[in-house]
């Protein structure tokens, strides 16, 4: 494999921070710990239960007492029920708010964690160490921890910083195909949001991407790919870097989860998260064109590049009323006012508020299975 040079990159705010990218990054971890901390505990799930070993025992070396907490696979871990479970463990084990949590996962792990951290004793430091390509360009960076509940997705959360994120690239070579795909979703929507550059590396390398063959891919789509991760870390850092609470500027990182999210929660999280947002970007792309905002061509672009990925660009056409009851609680909406991030163009995100029901169930009816454009489903 030809050398991929480490990358840092860092984000802006109360305290800075930096996104590590590269290959065999783990000796930083220490270091991005700081020297205070005593005890850490290394959350992980169990498909990472080596890896998350390797870490603990590195950390207990330098003469941390380190723990290792295993929580359930993907979406399984984001309820109240698991972050109670960690937040036994961290009274079990006396952690005070000078202690720090490691995340060894995808973003579900991540996005648990950090609702971990944020929360014990009111918030304690934590490292994430992201193990798919999702975690790595957006999960792990910017702050957004959170846990599902019953209605929905991610209703329960706190914007907490990370001390550090260490994006190695190592991680990726057992990551499976669905999965490298699933993350691509969301290298696609930061594309279409603010690089179209983006863009281009993804269709440039389209097939050997939605082919992913881990530690052995060639090094031109290692290097495609370790690109692809630093385009999409450097906007995250420069949109949360400012706006942390998403006030206004950080709408846009939104992009397809409008409808994303609540095709995750019909589809009781059997979805993958970059897939449901996938259908989603077509789905707010359709709902920019009839609005009159974007040209048929930049929605053309939309099926083309998911398409040539293999996530899937439409939906059951059954299901409107209960994506709409999902779609009031997205966190955008303000009070009966649904609201949607859309394009003008490429790289020109908007907001439509309160667009008319009709043209919600026409931008329905172009994403759907039966819909008369007659687009076949593509299954991940
Ligand atoms: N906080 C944010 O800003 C933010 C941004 C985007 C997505 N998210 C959240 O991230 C979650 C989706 O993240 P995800 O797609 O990483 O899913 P995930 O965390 O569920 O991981 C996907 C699968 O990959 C496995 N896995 C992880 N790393 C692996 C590796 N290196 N090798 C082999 N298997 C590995 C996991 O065990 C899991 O089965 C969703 O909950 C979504 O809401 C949060
Ligand atoms: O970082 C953000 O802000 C995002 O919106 C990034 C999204 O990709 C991510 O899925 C996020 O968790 C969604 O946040 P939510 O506020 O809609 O739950
Ligand atoms: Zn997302």
């Amino acid at each position: 494999m030809s050398t991929i040079e480490t990358t840092r990159v860092q984000v802006a705010g109360e305290s800075p921070y930096d996104v590590v990218i590269g290959r065999h990054l783990l000796g930083e971890l220490p270091g991005l710990l700081g020297p205070d901390v005593r005890r850490v505990l290394v959350i992980h799930p169990s498909s990472l239960a080596a890896t998350a070993e390797t870490i603990r025992a590195d950390l207990a070396q330098t003469g941390l007492e380190a723990f290792a907490a295993e929580v359930p696979d993907a979406e399984e871990s984001k309820t109240a029920q698991v972050a109670g479970f960690l937040w036994g463990v961290l009274g079990q084990a006396d952690f005070t708010r000078s202690d720090a949590i490691v995340s060894v996962g995808g973003g579900a792990t991540t996005d648990l964690a950090g609702f971990v951290a944020a929360t014990w004793l009111r918030g304690i430091r934590v490292v994430h160490v992201p193990t798919t390509l999702l975690a790595m360009v957006d999960a792990a960076v910017g702050g957004k921890t959170g846990i599902n509940t019953a209605e929905g997705k991610n209703l329960v959360g706190a914007f907490h910083p990370p001390a550090g994120v260490l994006c190695d690239l190592v991680a990726l070579e057992t990551l499976p195909r669905f999965d490298l795909v699933a993350g691509l979703g969301e290298v696609v929507k930061t594309g279409f949001i603010a690089d179209e550059r983006i863009l281009e590396i993804v269709a440039d390398h389209a097939a050997e991407l939605r082919d992913w063959k881990g530690a052995d891919a060639a090094d031109e789509t290692w290097a495609a790919l370790a690109e692809l991760v630093e385009r999409s870390v450097a906007v995250k850092a420069r949109v949360v870097g400012a706006d942390l609470k998403e006030a206004g500027l950080r709408e846009i990182l939104n992009y397809g989860h409008t409808l994303g999210h609540a095709i995750e929660l019909v589809e009781r999280y059997q979805w993958r998260h970059g897939a449901a947002v996938s259908v989603g970007m077509v789905f707010a792309a359709e709902l920019g064109r009839l609005a009159g905002k974007l040209d048929d061509s930049v929605v053309d672009r939309h099926r083309e590049i998911l398409t040539s990925l293999g996530l899937p660009t439409t939906y059951r056409g059954d299901r409107w009323e209960k994506l709409l009851s999902g779609m009031r609680r997205d966190k955008k909406t303000r009070g009966d006012l649904l609201r949607f991030v859309v394009l003008d163009a490429v790289g020109q995100p908007t907001r439509l508020e309160g667009p008319d029901p009709t043209l919600l169930a026409a931008a329905y009816a172009e994403i759907s299975e039966d819909a008369p454009t007659g687009r076949a489903p593509i299954a991940l």
